[in-house]
């Protein structure tokens, strides 16, 4: 067996760590607003994804260092199409281990998010790290979205099924009640070329680039999309 260099070894972890830190410091910087409790919450997501990743794939390994950049502040990007009310529900089809639901329930504390994904073990990764951080406005279920018959005043989703398959899954959970300042529809964020998959919504949907909010490199492609339902 080969030795294990532990300068090596350590050198890296320290690596890591400086990555982490620095991506915590920018997302702390674009979300200024957020509370010294949200804060922890945040700063307790590292360990604990890092930990649940290393048994159950929720985020791509080579990833992980990149938590807060790739997918904390990217999840939060979905609030630059809009911050929903106090009160509001909110539906994530296809959570995973929990994104974009679980920051986005940190950010916004007074609304609920229903966090749905078809995989058991991905869930019971978003339920233990909402759990450990002390989240209550998120509930978890283990199901494929077209079988969830809750209504909600929003849909929201990140990379799980193209827009169409997302809006024909998502219209039967949309309340008719309007809360919010825009009206009750699906909301996700995208990469990359979208036209195609939006050319069906013209008429309808709205995006906004992601890089007028952040200046970072990752967010060049990202889109956030809005479709009233
Ligand atoms: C690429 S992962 C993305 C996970 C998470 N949204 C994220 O951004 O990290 C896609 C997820 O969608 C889930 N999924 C796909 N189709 C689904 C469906 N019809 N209902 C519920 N979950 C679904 C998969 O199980 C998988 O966890």
């Amino acid at each position: 067996m080969e030795p294990i260099n532990t300068n090596e070894t350590q050198s890296a972890a320290n690596d890591q760590s400086a990555i982490v830190n620095s991506q915590l410091s920018i997302l702390k910087a674009y979300f200024p607003e957020l509370t010294d409790g949200q804060q922890a919450q945040i700063d307790a997501l590292f360990p604990l994804y890092a930990d649940w990743n290393a048994k159950i794939n929720v985020i791509s390994r080579k990833d992980i260092e990149n938590l807060y950049l790739h997918h904390v502040l990217h999840s939060l990007g979905l609030t630059k199409m809009l911050r929903f009310k106090d009160g509001s529900t909110v539906m994530d089809i296809g959570t995973g281990g929990g994104f974009p639901g679980i920051p986005l329930a940190i950010l916004m504390p007074d609304v609920q998010f229903h966090l749905v994904d078809s995989i058991g073990k991905k869930i019971k990764v978003g339920q233990a790290v909402a759990e450990a951080i002390g989240l209550k406005n998120v509930t978890f279920r283990h199901c494929r979205a077209e079988e969830e018959k809750g209504l909600f005043d929003f849909v929201v989703s990140r990379a799980v099924m193209p827009l169409a398959d997302l809006v024909k899954i998502a219209r039967k959970n949309i309340k008719k009640e309007q809360q919010n300042a825009l009206p009750n529809g699906l909301i996700c964020l995208k990469g990359g070329e979208l036209q195609h998959e939006i050319l069906p919504f013209r008429n309808q949907a709205v995006s906004l680039n992601l890089s007028d909010h952040f200046k970072e490199e990752f967010f060049q492609t990202k889109k956030v999309v809005y479709v009233p339902l």
